[in-house]
């Protein structure tokens, strides 16, 4: 089959497009690239938080599929909204392997090792709320912009440290580049939804080309997490973090975490499950948070965030 694939054009999104291009290819496929430009990649100097609006990295490509210009778009999973347009689809989970967020930095070793006051540089609400909420002392500056150029910010000294995905680091060969790379502990930094698995959006023209490259576990894992934010109502721009972990014996731990960005108030809960049965454990974990005040806490962090960028 020819297939065009719709792509950002930034390094990780071409690294991640060109990766799913060779799959295909490997299956006799002939396929090419087409670049487009997304709201995301415009507005670059202002927290994702505030732009305000789903699906900031996906919609122009969508847009793409709809008019039949592209069949499917390879996306960060963390970076695709819960509720997919009408005729389009995801066909398919990457397996993820490290999923959680890592620690960068030039200077010091681990998060512990950060003398009082360092400056840590994120722009993620989820972070900066767990960050605080285990190291109060610390300054968070805003740090936007794509991996490489995040990367670049912390070798100039800017920061003292920055916090990335780690599959992200690890796709685009990051991990040597920099002195200091550790997986933050999941219980200390819980991820956000789909973090590391790529998820490939298509025409239902394509799905039975595309649900080859599906990962079972990885797509269980990420249903579960997405179920759970789309039960709160937040897209990946608020200060929720949840992870569905399947383990061996087919029993599913999901633990999830919302709060106020300045780390003040942290909520967290999490639920266990089993593979044969996983299907409402997003909605069930949502509702019990619900019943712990998670509606009420996330509307307040939000007028919060706005205030603060108004000042
Ligand atoms: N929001 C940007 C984004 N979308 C996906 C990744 C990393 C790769 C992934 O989680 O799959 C990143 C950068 C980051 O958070 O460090």
């Amino acid at each position: 089959m020819r297939l065009i694939i719709a792509t950002r054009g930034s390094k990780l999104a071409l690294w991640q497009s060109n990766h799913i291009k060779s799959l295909l290819e490997d299956m006799g496929h002939e396929v090419e690239l087409q670049i487009f430009k997304t709201k995301g990649d415009k507005i670059l100097d202002t927290p994702l938080a505030l732009i305000g609006g789903k699906g900031l990295f996906t919609k122009e490509l969508e847009d793409a599929m709809l008019r039949g210009e592209a069949h499917l778009a390879v996306h960060s999973l963390k970076d695709v909204p819960t509720q997919l347009p009408q005729g389009l689809m995801l066909g398919a989970i990457t397996k993820r392997e490290v999923v959680n967020d890592a620690f960068l930095s030039e200077k010091y070793e681990s998060i512990e090792d950060l003398p009082p006051n360092a400056v840590v540089g994120t722009t993620s609400l989820r972070r900066r709320m767990q960050l605080l909420h285990y190291r109060p002392d610390l300054q968070i500056k805003d740090l936007r912009g794509n991996v490489d150029t995040r990367i670049k910010k912390l070798k100039n000294g800017e920061f003292d440290a920055i916090i990335l995905a780690y599959a992200g680091l690890k796709r685009l060969g990051f991990l040597e580049s920099v002195r200091f790379v550790k997986p933050i502990d999941e219980n200390l930094m819980i991820p956000a939804m789909g973090q590391a698995a790529l998820g490939i959006e298509c025409v239902p023209e394509v799905l039975e080309v595309v649900e080859t490259l599906n990962d079972k576990k990885s797509q269980i894992e990420t249903e579960i997490e997405r179920e759970f934010v789309d039960t709160l109502q937040g897209g990946c721009q608020v200060p929720i973090g949840v992870r569905a972990q399947l383990l061996d014996n087919g029993d599913i731990i999901t633990k999830a975490v919302i709060g106020m960005p300045d780390g003040s108030e942290l909520l967290k809960d999490k639920i266990i499950g089993n593979v044969e049965n996983y299907s409402d454990l997003g909605k069930e974990l949502a509702q019990s948070m619900i019943e712990n005040g998670a509606q009420e806490i996330l509307k307040r962090a939000e007028e919060i965030a706005f205030a603060e960028h108004k000042r």
